[in-house]
């Protein structure tokens, strides 16, 4: 049986949580063959970011080439990519291969504050990732970040998205982890039209990596085939579920729970 492939360019987290293990875990559960190319080295636990250790260009290049010339992929997910020298090294690679579903999720800070994009970056990724991004899936502040606008309310949001819309992505999510109150709204925009996704706030402090996870299941979809609105749909699910069944790991922000999805789904399909 033909598999679907998805290939991550992330940053390594030693937690597991986030960053290149989250995305890998969630492609496995999402039964698509997960590939990658490591950016940056963390040195990362539930206590926040120990250290970061870039990956020389030339190593990010093999990797990209290594995957490019001989195994190919279905859809391609970006984390963090940590300087412009390397966000332009990965979007001269999407074009070289063809890369067609390129899922961007624009990292720029951990939950505890730790840098994972320079500022000098946010240019180089508006210029030259977002027009080549089937989906760019910024939370609140980064959306802030990459339009200059201020986010209070739905209205505004959807201003932002359409302005991240102009600047080249095909398809925009602003998640609303970080929205005030306890109804969580993920919005997407098309370039035409909106759909609003809601849950209720899970109150737990074991949501390190939620951004991740979430656009890794996207990229996930949609080397399956399936529409933008689907994977926004299965998504918003996978990772709900990952929160809700957490596995109180470590003293500080835990990771989620990456098999809770498919323990729901085969429930389901058993009752
Ligand atoms: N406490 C929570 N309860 C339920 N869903 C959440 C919670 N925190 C985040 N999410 C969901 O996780 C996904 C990632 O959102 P967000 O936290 O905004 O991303 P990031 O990790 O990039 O800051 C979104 O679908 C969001 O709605
Ligand atoms: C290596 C690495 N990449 C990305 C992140 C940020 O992940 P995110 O899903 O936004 O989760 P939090 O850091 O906000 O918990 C990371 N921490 N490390």
């Amino acid at each position: 049986m033909k598999r679907a492939k998805a290939l991550t360019i992330a940053g390594s987290d030693s937690g597991g949580g986030a960053g290149i293990q989250a995305d890998l875990k969630t492609f496995q559960e999402l039964k698509v063959f997960g590939m990658s190319a490591i950016t940056a080295v963390t040195a990362q636990n539930t206590l926040g970011v120990h250290g970061v250790y870039p990956m020389s260009l030339e190593a990010i290049e093999q990797q990209l080439d290594a995957i490019g010339l001989d195994m190919g992929t279905e859809a391609v997910k970006t984390g963090m990519l940590f300087n412009s020298e390397i966000i332009e090294l990965v979007v001269s690679k999407v074009k070289q291969y063809g890369w067609q579903q390129v899922v961007v999720d624009p990292v720029m800070i951990a939950k505890g504050g730790s840098a994972l994009l320079q500022q000098e970056a946010v240019f180089a990724m508006k210029k030259y990732l977002l027009p080549v991004a089937t989906v760019i899936t910024p939370n609140i502040p980064e959306a802030e970040e990459l339009t200059g606008l201020n986010i209070k309310s739905l209205a505004e949001r959807k201003l932002a998205a359409e302005a991240l819309f102009e600047l080249g992505a095909k398809n925009v999510i602003i998640k609303g982890g970080h929205d005030t109150d306890d109804n969580l709204t993920d919005l997407l925009f098309d370039g035409k039209g909106f759909v609003e996704l809601y849950s209720k706030r899970i109150f737990t402090e074991n949501t390190h990596g939620t951004g991740c996870t979430f656009a890794a299941a996207i990229a996930a979809c949609l080397a399956k085939g399936q529409t933008m609105e689907e994977a926004f749909q299965i998504a918003k699910e996978f990772v709900y579920c990952a929160i809700q069944k957490d596995l109180h790991i470590g003293s500080g922000h835990g990771p989620t729970n990456h098999w809770a999805y498919q323990e729901q789904q085969n429930r389901t399909v058993r009752s």
